[in-house]
Parts: C-alpha cells; sequence; structure tokens
C-alpha cells in the first residue's frame, strides 16, 4: 500500500481538524451491511466541506488512509474536472424481491443497477429472485450488477454465477474474498464457456497492495473508492498504474464523501470509467448534512461540492459519546499520518 502521509497537502493542525469537525449518525432506510446508523465525520474546512467515515470495526491504519483522504479534500486541491455529470448505479441492498420495485424508485432515471448477494443468512434463491426481480423492473436493456462483498467460496461463486449469468450481469463484484479466488474462478468460467466479468472491490480497498489484483490478472475491471485509498490523488495513481477500466464508487457516505467520489470519477480520462458509477447512495440514508443532497436525478449527478446545512448537521448530531469517541479516532489517525510523513 502507498504509505498515506500528509506531505502533498496543506495538512491543518490536530487542533484545527478537531475544531472544524462535527460528529452525525443518520439512520438508514434498510439495513446495508450490517450497519442501521452511518456515522460520519463532517468537516467544514477551508476548501469546502471534507468526510471522514471509515466503518466503526476499522483498525486504526486503515483508517488513516480514509484522515488523509478528509485532508485531501477539505485542505488540498481537488483535480482539473473532465466533466460536470457522472451516471450512477441503483443500489440494491440484501431486500426481498417485492422490495426491489420500491429501493429502484429511489434511484430515478439509473439503467445500471447494482444488486448485493451473498448476504449472511440468505440462500442462492433470495439472490436469484432479487437479480431477476431487478432485471424485470429495469427491462432487458438496463445493465444489472452483483456484488457479493467477498462472500462466497470458488465453489459457490461458480455455482452462483452459472445461474445468475441468465440475467446477462455486467459483472460481479467480489465475488469471493482473495485474489487466488479471483484468478481462479475466471479460470473456471472460462473455461465452463461462461461470459462474466469480475470486478474487484475489497482487494483494492482493504489491500495491503491495491494493485495486486490487476497484476494478477484476477479482475476485469477495479471498483474504487476515494475515501479508502487515501483520497483522490492516491485513487488516480492506482487507477493509472492498474490500466484497467474503472468504476468510482461510495462508501455509504453522506453527499460530503459523495462528493468527493463524484470529483475522483469527473477526473478520469475518457475510456476509464467502465459504467456508471456507485455514487448514488445517500438515497439509501434517511437523511443528509447539506442543502441540495446529491441524490440521483435522470440517472446522474452533478460534479460539485456540497455546503453544509446547519440544521440537518444539529438534527443528526451524534451522543456525546459517540462524538468523542470519533474525536479520539481522529487523533489516533493523526498520530499515524504524522508518523508516515
Ligand atoms: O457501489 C455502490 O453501488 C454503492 C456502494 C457500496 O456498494 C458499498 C457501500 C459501503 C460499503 C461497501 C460497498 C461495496 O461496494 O461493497
Ligand atoms: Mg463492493
Amino acid at each position: 500500500m502507498v504509505s498515506p502521509s500528509l506531505r502533498n497537502t496543506d495538512t491543518p493542525p490536530l487542533a484545527e481538524l478537531l475544531g472544524t469537525a462535527r460528529v452525525v449518525s443518520i439512520p438508514t432506510r434498510t439495513r446495508f451491511r450490517g450497519i442501521t446508523e452511518r456515522e460520519a465525520v463532517i468537516f467544514a474546512a477551508p476548501a469546502g466541506a471534507s468526510e471522514f467515515s471509515p466503518f466503526v470495526e476499522y483498525g486504526d491504519t486503515e483508517s488513516a488512509r480514509w484522515l488523509a483522504a478528509a485532508i485531501e479534500f477539505g485542505w488540498g486541491e481537488v483535480p482539473p474536472g473532465l466533466r460536470d455529470t457522472i451516471a450512477v448505479n441503483a443500489t440494491v441492498p440484501a431486500v426481498s424481491a417485492a422490495e426491489v420495485p420500491g429501493v429502484l424508485a429511489r434511484f430515478p432515471g439509473c439503467r445500471t443497477a447494482k444488486v448485493k448477494v451473498a448476504e449472511r443468512g440468505q440462500t442462492l434463491a433470495d439472490d436469484i429472485a432479487r437479480v431477476r426481480a431487478t432485471r424485470e423492473a429495469l427491462g432487458d436493456d438496463a445493465f444489472v450488477r452483483v456484488d457479493a462483498n467477498g462472500g462466497w467460496s470458488v465453489t459457490e461463486a461458480f455455482a452462483a454465477l452459472s445461474e445468475l449469468a441468465t440475467f446477462d450481469l455486467d459483472y460481479a463484484e467480489q465475488p469471493c474474498a482473495t485474489v487466488p479466488e479471483l484468478a481462479e474462478l475466471r479460470t473456471l468460467l472460462a473455461r465452463a464457456g461462461i461470459r462474466m466479468r469480475i470486478a474487484a472491490d475489497e482487494s483494492v480497498r482493504k489491500s495491503e497492495d491495491p494493485l495486486a489484483v490487476a497484476r494478477a490478472g484476477a479482475a476485469d475491471l477495479l471498483v474504487v473508492k476515494a475515501q479508502p485509498l487515501g483520497g483522490i490523488a492516491p485513487a488516480l495513481r492506482i487507477i493509472t498504474e492498474a490500466q484497467l477500466p474503472v468504476i468510482v464508487s461510495s462508501a455509504l457516505d453522506t453527499s460530503v464523501g459523495i462528493s468527493m467520489g463524484l470529483h475522483l470519477a469527473a477526473a478520469l480520462p475518457d475510456g476509464m470509467l467502465a459504467g456508471a458509477c456507485g455514487l448514488g447512495t445517500v438515497a439509501l440514508l434517511t437523511g443528509d448534512v447539506v442543502d441540495r443532497p446529491l441524490v440521483p436525478e435522470g440517472g446522474e449527478l452533478p460534479v460539485r461540492r456540497a455546503t453544509l446545512d446547519a440544521a440537518a448537521l444539529d438534527r443528526f448530531r451524534a451522543s456525546p459519546g459517540r462524538e468523542a469517541w470519533w474525536r479520539e479516532r481522529i487523533e489516533r489517525c493523526y498520530v499515524e499520518l504524522a508518523a508516515g510523513s
């Protein structure tokens, strides 16, 4: 992993960082990767609002990269944008098939949907029903993807994707957890004559070496998230080196973190984007912290910074205990970054 450092930005002192920080907790509409409350730190920073929102179970070393991203976006510069709108996908959590139309309705105009599969406690039949409902709702000319979050073994993935292939999938995201498993699965699918592109997500954003999956030829495309990779500039470096098409996605951010992803997607030269980006996820939250939430309209989002809404920051303010927890986490991550620079 490119070691995160504070070298290339105008790094604020810790006191300034903490002084501009607001901790919020926003309920999700439906459970998403076990989450029903999305906690985030929002910085009212000089370059514009910025966000720090590593998932609560992540360790400090991993979370420090998310802090480097927040500092870059709030105190540094964003690269020039090459487009001013970004097409986004609908994100369908592991809901029942009957709930799929209601979820899709939150993503007006989206002609691409990404469906969560391999959820713990569910079966392949549940996945098939959810994917079928999505394909039926969107029609044959839409793009439908699945995301297993590494939840399948190679055998399970091969069996599942053999069946799901009948729905003409755009790609399968992180079907298995490890790079060797992804490589083995691709070989098995090719041998069986099943055309199915494989996207790597966790193998990029949670790996010691985000380029290992590309080097191993274990994926057809990469899902890239700005916060976990340490910011827009580090993500662009990884994309350039990987030489694979990419989808820019969110980590269930508020509109502030979504704006970071939009600026990354906007900086990518034509031909590097593999399709609609996973940046429509504000639609999965019950609220937001900005004036004009970055929710999809006509299947796309405008590339712009978000402006904070003071009343919303108050409304979603986290409890004093959670606020103290996040402030201590920022301090620990800041120390890790300072040590790395
Ligand atoms: O890509 C999308 O459509 C939305 C983002 C998403 O799925 C996600 C959100 C939070 C954490 C993990 C993931 C993921 O892609 O695995
Ligand atoms: Mg994913």
